[in-house]
């Protein structure tokens, strides 16, 4: 049987009209493939290969800075700040930026890590991250026009922040085929988008319990549900398993946008429930749910967080 694939949709802006009479089908295409695997691959031409060049290269400067400076990137969320040489995660190394999309968020986090300034690291972090939203928001949009909750989600999107992880995986040596990168789990947020140079190694896992590797290519960018959003959908959309697998002689980075709702609390439009979908999930504050994620136990151990969390 053939490995199972990921469906890859054309979201390059040239190919979106929404006043075409095909806009409907284009976003039911979108939310069947969030339906069923709870991800798709996005070709997507937003971020120019200047862009995808320069933010990888302030990925590199980063990673390079000493790790007194990196550990100063803290926060109250879980894998929003540094996080580095944890026992069950060896090969891994992050940092995340808030508020990544607001000149303001950008400039913090630039000042943080070099006092004197780095204005090409905080204009990449601000161009990568706004490009990477506007996907982000096209995508929303799209799902919002399937569910007809579009009201409903220009609320939301006027309490969306957007958090930008770097990730870099350590060159395993040894005489192993595979290492593991990031253990297996489902993201906190609404709605990620991932994005790897060159060296693959991203997994995710489908319904039925298969492992699918994603190849990196830079107009490809893969759009992957996180916890709130199958809260958000009544559980129509779920956050899908998915981690990092290395193999020797290689390191590797990936780009993540993280969408977190601030100031309001996510609830269920009213037009996703009905008799055939009975409310599932109670209304939540999405930092107050980032707080269970990483101070509880059962946040850190339940099978499905979310439902843990605000599940009926
Ligand atoms: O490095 C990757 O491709 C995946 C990273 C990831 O899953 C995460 O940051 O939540
Ligand atoms: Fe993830």
């Amino acid at each position: 049987m053939a490995p199972p694939k990921l469906p890859v949709i054309d979201l390059t802006v040239k190919n979106l009209d929404p006043t075409s009479s095909s806009w409907i089908t284009k976003c039911d295409e979108v939310t069947v493939a969030l339906e069923e695997h709870g991800c798709f691959i996005a070709m997507y031409d937003g971020v120019s290969q200047d862009l995808e060049d320069a933010i990888f290269l302030a990925t590199q400067e980063l990673f390079n800075l000493p790790t007194e400076v990196k550990v100063l990137n803290t926060s109250n969320a879980p894998y929003h700040g540094y996080v580095g040489q944890i026992p069950t995660m060896p090969l891994y190394e992050g940092l995340g930026i808030e508020n990544t999309t607001t000149t303001e968020g950008a400039e913090i986090f630039t000042k943080l890590m070099w006092p004197s300034g780095n204005e090409s690291f905080c204009t990449s972090a601000l161009m990568y991250s706004k490009a990477v939203a506007e996907l982000d928001q096209i995508v929303m949009g799209m799902v919002a026009k399937s569910y007809g909750i579009e009201q409903h989600y220009k609320s939301l999107l006027r309490s969306t922040v957007y958090v930008l992880r770097f990730n870099k995986y350590l060159c395993p040596k040894g005489n192993e085929d595979k290492y593991l990168g990031m253990i297996p789990h489902t993201d906190n947020s609404v709605m990620t988008i991932l994005h790897q140079k060159q060296v693959k190694g991203l997994q995710i896992k489908t319904k039925d319990g298969q492992w699918i590797e994603v190849d990196p290519s830079p107009s490809s960018f893969i759009v992957m549900a996180g916890d709130a959003c199958m809260a958000w959908t009544n559980g129509r959309i779920e956050a899908p398993c998915h981690n990092v697998i290395m193999e020797a002689n290689q390191e590797r980075f990936s780009l993540g946008l993280f969408t977190y709702i601030r100031d309001l609390k996510i609830e269920i439009p009213q037009k996703l429930i009905d008799e055939d979908h009975l409310r599932r999930f109670k209304e939540f504050d999405h930092y107050k749910y980032l707080e269970y994620h990483r101070n509880t136990n059962e946040g850190k151990t339940s099978k499905c967080r979310i439902k843990s969390y605000c599940g009926i």
